[in-house]
C-alpha cells in the first residue's frame, strides 16, 4: 500500500497553510453533537438512539473506555502494513462499514454515497436489507468494490430466497445475517417522538422491488403504499427462527456467512456448528436489549470459544482509532462502524463518510505506531491493562 493511512495528518496539516481547516470534526466521538445541531430531531434521535435508558450504549463506551493501553517503546515500526485477511479476501485495513437501514433519513444520496466513500477506500460496505436504495443501484454505484449483504431473514421464505438471489446476482459477495433484530426493541426516543421511518416509506426499496414481496400484495405498491408498508412491517423479521433454521441459508448462498448479534459463546459455538463462517459480536449499537452486556465485555470469551473456526468480527461502540486498537488487542479480525458514518453522511455527504473512515484509520495508524506496533498481527491480551469496573 502507498503511504500510510497516518499521512491524512499531514495531508490535513499542509491544507491549513492555505487557511483551510477539516469540514468536520477529527475526534469523531464530536459528531453526534454537531449532527444533532444540524438534522431534524426525528432522522438525528432514530440514529443516536438506543433500547430503554441507554444503559447497554452507555456500557459499549465503558467497556471500550475501561480498556487501556500498554504502549511498547524502540520497536521499529517506520513501516506499517494495516492490512487484514478477513473470510478469504484482503483488507486494506480492519475495518468494515456496518449495515445501517434507512440512510435517506440523513442524506439524499444515502447508501450510495456511503458505499462509494467505503469503494474508494477499498473498505467493505455492508448494504442493510432495510436500505433506502435498492441493492441493485448500489451494486451499480460501486462497481467490483467489496459489497457484502446484510439479511434481516423475512418471514416468507420466497422473499428470503429471492434477496438472496438478488444479492449474489449483483455482485454481493458475503453474507451477513443479523439475528438481534426479531423484533423491534422498546426505543423511548423514537416512542417519545413517534417517528418510525419505515411508516414514512423510508428502508423498503428492496421490498417494494422485489417480485416474492409484491406477489404477496393485494394490489400495487403505488395503488396501496399503505398496505404495502404494513406488509413490511409484518415480514421484515421473524421471532419464530431457531437454529435448525440456518439450513436453509447455508443452502442458498454458496459464500461466506456471517451471523450478527452473538454475545454468549454458546451461540458462537452452535454458529460455528452450523456450518458458518463468521460472528459479529454485536448488541446493535445498545439498540436492542437495554441492559445487555457490553459488547467489548462479551468479545473475549466468544474469541476464545470459536476463535479458531470462525472469523470473529466486533461492533458496537466503535468511535476512535484506539477502540479499534482495543477491539483487535480482544479478539476481533476486524471491527464494523456504525453511527459514526451515519453522522458523516448526514453533514456532508459522501465526502463526509470519507472523512469519518479517514480520520479512525489514520488515529488507528498512529496508535498502533505510537503502541510500538507494525500492525494488527500479534496485538493481544498483554497490550491492554483493565481499570476496575
Ligand atoms: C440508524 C441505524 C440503523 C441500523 N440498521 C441496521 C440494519 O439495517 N441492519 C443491521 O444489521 N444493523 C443495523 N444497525 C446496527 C449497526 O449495524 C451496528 O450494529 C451498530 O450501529 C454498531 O454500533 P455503533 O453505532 O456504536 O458503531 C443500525 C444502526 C443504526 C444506528
Ligand atoms: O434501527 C435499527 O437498529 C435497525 O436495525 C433497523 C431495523 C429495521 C429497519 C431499519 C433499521
Amino acid at each position: 500500500m502507498a503511504g500510510h493511512w497516518a499521512d491524512f495528518q499531514y495531508e490535513i496539516y499542509l491544507n491549513g497553510t492555505t487557511g483551510a481547516v477539516p469540514r468536520l470534526p477529527t475526534d469523531l466521538t464530536r459528531l453526534e453533537e454537531v449532527t444533532e445541531q444540524r438534522l431534524g430531531p426525528g432522522p438525528f434521535g432514530y440514529v443516536a438512539g438506543s433500547a430503554g435508558d441507554g444503559s447497554t450504549a452507555r456500557a459499549n463506551r465503558a467497556a471500550l473506555d475501561r480498556r487501556r493501553i500498554v504502549p511498547r517503546m524502540l520497536r521499529d515500526v517506520h513501516e506499517r502494513d494495516l492490512s487484514v485477511e478477513v473470510l478469504g479476501r484482503r483488507l486494506p485495513a480492519p475495518l468494515a462499514l456496518a449495515p445501517v437501514g434507512v440512510l435517506s433519513i440523513m442524506h439524499p444520496e444515502a447508501e450510495g454515497a456511503a458505499a462509494r466513500a467505503a469503494a474508494a477506500r477499498g473498505v467493505p460496505y455492508i448494504l442493510s436489507s432495510a436500505s433506502s436504495t435498492p441493492m441493485e443501484q448500489v451494486a451499480e454505484a460501486t462497481g467490483d468494490a467489496e459489497r457484502w449483504f446484510q439479511l434481516y431473514w423475512p418471514k416468507d421464505p420466497e422473499v428470503a430466497r429471492s434477496f438472496l438471489g438478488r444479492a449474489r446476482a449483483s455482485g454481493y459477495s458475503v453474507l451477513v445475517v443479523t439475528l438481534d433484530t426479531p423484533l423491534l426493541s422498546w426505543r423511548p426516543r423514537d416512542l417519545d417522538q413517534a417517528y418510525l421511518p419505515f411508516l414514512h416509506g423510508v428502508g423498503t426499496a428492496n421490498y417494494f422491488t422485489d417480485p416474492a414481496f409484491r406477489a404477496g400484495l393485494a394490489k400495487p405498491v403505488d395503488e396501496d403504499p399503505n398496505a404495502a408498508v404494513m406488509h413490511f412491517v409484518g415480514m421484515f423479521a421473524d421471532p419464530a427462527k431457531t437454529w435448525p433454521d440456518l439450513a436453509f441459508l447455508r443452502e442458498h448462498w454458496d459464500g461466506p456467512i456471517v451471523l450478527k448479534g452473538i454475545l454468549h459463546p454458546d451461540d458462537a459455538r452452535r454458529a460455528a456448528d452450523a456450518g458458518m463462517d463468521g460472528v459479529v459480536v454485536s448488541n446493535h449499537g445498545g439498540r436492542q436489549v437495554a441492559g445487555a452486556i457490553a459488547a467489548a465485555d462479551a468479545l473475549p470469551q466468544v474469541a476464545r470459544a470459536v476463535g479458531d473456526r470462525l472469523t470473529v468480527l466486533f461492533d458496537s461502540g466503535i468511535r476512535t482509532g484506539a477502540d479499534v486498537f482495543k477491539a483487535l488487542a480482544l479478539g476481533a479480525r476486524a471491527v464494523l462502524l456504525g453511527r459514526p458514518y451515519a453522522y458523516g453522511l448526514g453533514l456532508d455527504g459522501q465526502a463526509g463518510v470519507d472523512h469519518v473512515i479517514r480520520c479512525l484509520l489514520a488515529e488507528f495508524d498512529l496508535t498502533l505506531a505510537l503502541s510500538g506496533h507494525s500492525g494488527p498481527a500479534g496485538l493481544g491480551a498483554s497490550d491492554l491493562a483493565e481499570e476496575p469496573a
